[in-house]
C-alpha cells in the first residue's frame, strides 16, 4: 500500500527565466517506510517536499497521498486533511515562546477542539516517547536545541499523522543532538509505523533513513536501501553522494 505516489511530476517556477525545479519525477512511497531525500543544493529536494506537503503546486503530474489527490480538495478540506493526515518538522523548529511545551505539543489537537483528557493523554504518550515529560511546563528559550526539535517533533505527531514531512531536522543541531533527534525519528518510525520522508545533506543523519533517493538537476538520479547495518549504509551513502555529487567534505572524521 503507498502512502505517497508521484507519476510525472514537474515543477517549473515561473519568471523573467523559469526555473524547471523538477523533471519527470516518479517515486512511491509505501506505508511504513522511512525515506530520504539527498543531492546537491538547489537539486530540488525542497521543492519535491512542497509538493508532497501541498506547500506548493505541481506544473504537470499526479500526486497522491494516502489515495488522496489532496491538490483536488477545496481549501477547507485541504486544511482539515493537512492537519490530521500530515507532520511537519522544519529546521528552524517554528514553536511558540509564549507557550509551554506542553503548549506546543498539543497545539494542533487544540484547534481540532479535542477533549482535554484525549489530549493530556496523548501528550504524555508523546513526551515520554520522546523524552521530554521533565521540561513540559517550560518554555522553548529555555531548553537546548535538541529538546527543541524534539518538542516540534512532539507537536507534528500528536495527531499521528500518517505522513511525516521533515526539512533538514538537523541542519541547526550538533552531532550530539542530531543523533537524538534522529533516533527519536527512527523510533516513531518503528513503534507508531508512521511513514517518514527527509529531505537532508547530513549522511549520518540519513544513515537512520530505510531508503535514499538521490536527486540531481530535479531529476532522480539514484536510489540506495539500507540493510540491516547502519554503518553500512552510511558508507554506501558516502559513496553515492560522492558519485552524483552533495555534501561530502568534512566527513573524514565523522562518527556514525
Ligand atoms: N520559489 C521559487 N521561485 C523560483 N525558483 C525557485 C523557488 N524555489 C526554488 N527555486 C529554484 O528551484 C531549484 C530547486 O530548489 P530547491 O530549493 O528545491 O533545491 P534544494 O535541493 O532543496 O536546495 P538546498 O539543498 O540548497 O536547500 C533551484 O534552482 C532554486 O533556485
Amino acid at each position: 500500500m503507498s502512502m505517497v505516489y508521484i507519476n510525472g511530476l514537474n515543477k517549473i517556477y515561473p519568471g523573467h527565466i523559469a526555473t524547471q525545479a523538477l523533471t519527470d519525477i516518479h517515486l512511491t512511497i509505501e506505508k511504513g517506510e522511512f525515506v530520504g531525500i539527498m543531492g546537491p543544493s538547489g537539486s530540488g529536494k525542497t521543492t519535491l517536499l512542497h509538493m508532497v506537503s501541498t506547500i506548493d503546486t505541481p506544473s504537470s503530474g499526479a500526486v497522491l497521498i494516502n489515495d488522496t489527490d489532496p491538490y483536488q480538495m477545496k481549501k477547507d478540506e485541504l486544511a482539515v486533511f493537512r492537519r490530521r493526515q500530515l507532520g511537519f518538522v522544519f529546521q528552524d523548529f517554528n514553536l511558540l515562546d509564549t507557550l509551554t511545551i506542553a503548549e506546543n505539543i498539543v497545539l494542533p489537537l487544540t484547534l481540532d477542539n479535542k477533549p482535554l483528557a484525549e489530549m493530556e493523554t496523548r501528550l504524555k504518550q508523546v513526551a515520554d516517547r520522546m523524552n521530554l515529560s521533565e521540561i513540559l511546563n517550560k518554555r522553548p528559550y529555555e531548553i537546548s536545541g535538541g529538546q527543541r526539535q524534539r518538542t516540534a517533533i512532539s507537536r507534528a505527531i500528536v495527531t499521528s499523522p500518517a505522513l511525516l514531512l521533515a526539512d533538514e531536522p538537523t541542519g541547526s543541531l550538533d552531532s550530539n543532538a542530531s543523533r537524538i533527534v534522529m533516533e527519536s525519528l527512527e523510533s516513531i518510525n518503528r513503534h507508531e509505523r508512521t511513514t517518514i520522508m527527509l529531505v537532508t545533506h547530513d549522511p549520518v543523519a540519513a544513515s537512520y533513513c530505510s531508503r535514499i533517493v538521490f536527486i540531481k538537476d530535479g531529476r532522480l538520479a539514484a536510489e540506495i536501501h539500507r540493510g540491516d547495518s547502519r554503518q553500512t549504509f552510511f558508507q554506501k551513502i558516502i559513496d553515492t553522494l560522492s558519485f552524483w555529487g552533495g555534501h561530502t567534505h568534512e566527513l573524514s572524521s565523522i562518527r556514525v
